[in-house]
């Protein structure tokens, strides 16, 4: 196969911390990728080093089968690259017309420059304004503009950081419908960096999710949604709750407790007395026949985009769940399933959510010597995310585990 991307261990320091590490992606040919994660996971940083505007410290990088990048003897600069960019601080020429914009950035000896300029602005719908200059434009026209003026040079490869950030909701769709079709109909590729859900949804076709300057997880968006890997890509892939659960032995599993039930939710169990639980929202719903089930009261009951949002507190059980209904339910008590199959858990320490994890931001000092790594905390987090993959592969469930009576901790995002 072909990969238009290909990076095998790429790491780069930045004012004296590693902002990224052992990063490995690629990326076939006529893919879209979505890059995301969290604010300072270093997905910026990987976009400039993949660009050229930035060299790696170690590892490879290679364009369409050609080194570009390896930490020292070869490094080929952005202008060689033949990338398409639409970065924030890529700007338009504020001088030239949107046409000539445009015009400037189509190869030397295309025909007809102002006809073809002229189809890449009426594709992005902007052939209204082709004649003003970028300043006369909304923020919505000036990434249609850029967009256009990126696709011009005809890339094999686009690279686009956070486009639609400053637009509103509706421009923010229309435009990604605009670059979705532009970029099918071009046959290019492409990464585009976002920290929005939408993106992942509606234009990859691959997800890689950068914590802590590490890829945690790398597929389809469907792979994310299934198995999420970690707590920030379960909260990423829209899945409720986040609470401490005391992990429990029942029989050969673990499991954990939910009003007398025993679950145990795919994967292998987190190591720990105590997981940290997610669920999708559908896997925990009033019984369709109102018999059965675990005892819950509903304790809040909201409307939210088309179906019911309930807040279930469970009968003799220090413990919260929230769940979706699509039809209303009144406050008071009810019964309730869970499937198993909509849950996750993880590791309470494993995981690099910033929302709860209160050592994830343990910094990485840059060693002196290549890719050797001096963390100035034993606890930290490459440690921590190092132990956690090991656990996974090696632990089944009831494989050694300390399973404790630790307490519910109520969560208050769920
Ligand atoms: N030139 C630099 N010198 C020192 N630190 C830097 C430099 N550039 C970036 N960083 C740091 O690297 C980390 C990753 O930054 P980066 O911009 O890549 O993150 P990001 O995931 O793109 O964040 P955001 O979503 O907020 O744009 C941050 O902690 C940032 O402060």
């Amino acid at each position: 196969m072909t990969f238009c991307l290909d990076i095998k261990g790429a790491g780069r320091c930045l004012g004296g911390r590693e902002i990224l590490r052992g990063i490995d992606l690629t990326l076939p040919e006529g893919e879209f990728l979505v890059l995301a994660g969290e604010s300072g996971s270093g997905k910026t940083t990987l976009l400039r080093l993949i660009a050229g505007l930035d060299r790696a410290d170690a590892g490879r990088i290679s364009l369409n089968g050609a080194l570009v990048d390896d930490a020292g003897r070869v490094f080929l600069p952005a202008e060689q690259r033949g990338l398409g960019m639409v970065f924030q601080d890529f700007a338009l020429w504020p001088h030239l017309s949107c046409l000539e914009n445009v015009t400037l950035a189509l190869p030397p000896g295309t025909p007809k420059r102002n006809e073809a300029a002229m189809a890449l602005l009426t594709r992005l719908r902007v052939e209204g304004v082709a004649n003003r200059r970028p300043a006369q434009l909304s923020g919505g026209q000036q990434q249609r503009v850029g967009i256009a003026r990126a696709l011009a040079c005809r890339p094999r490869l686009l690279l686009l950081d956070e486009p639609f950030s400053s637009l509103d909701l509706e421009s923010r769709e229309l435009l990604r419908e605009e670059l979705r079709e532009s970029v099918r109909e071009a046959g290019i590729s492409a990464v585009l960096v976002s920290h929005d859900p939408e993106d992942c949804w509606k234009l990859a076709d691959q997800v890689a999710v950068l914590e802590h300057g590490v890829i945690r997880q790398q597929g389809t968006p469907m792979s994310l949604w299934q198995r999420p890997s970690s707590p920030y890509i379960a909260r990423f892939t829209g899945a409720l709750g986040g609470i401490r659960v005391p992990v429990v032995s029942h029989g050969e599993a673990a499991a954990v407790e939910i009003g007398g039930h025993f679950l145990s939710p795919p994967g292998a169990a987190p190591r720990g007395e105590m997981a940290r639980l997610f669920w999708r929202g559908d896997a925990i719903r009033p019984t369709p026949t109102g018999q059965g089930g675990i005892a819950a009261e509903a304790v809040k009951v909201s409307f939210e985009a088309g179906r019911f949002h309930i807040r279930w507190q469970l009968a003799g059980q220090e413990l919260h769940l929230s769940g979706y209904s699509d039809r209303p339910v009144q406050p008071g008590p009810h019964n309730i399933t869970v499937d198993p199959q909509g849950l996750f858990w993880f590791d309470v320490k494993g995981g690099c959510s910033r929302d709860w994890d209160t050592d994830s931001n343990v910094s990485h000092r840059c060693g002196g010597m290549g890719r050797g790594l001096h963390h100035h905390s034993g606890g930290g987090a490459f440690h921590r995310l190092g132990k956690g993959f090991a656990g996974r592969r090696r632990g089944g469930r009831g494989s050694g585990h300390p399973h404790g009576g630790g307490k519910f901790s109520a969560d208050p995002h769920s």
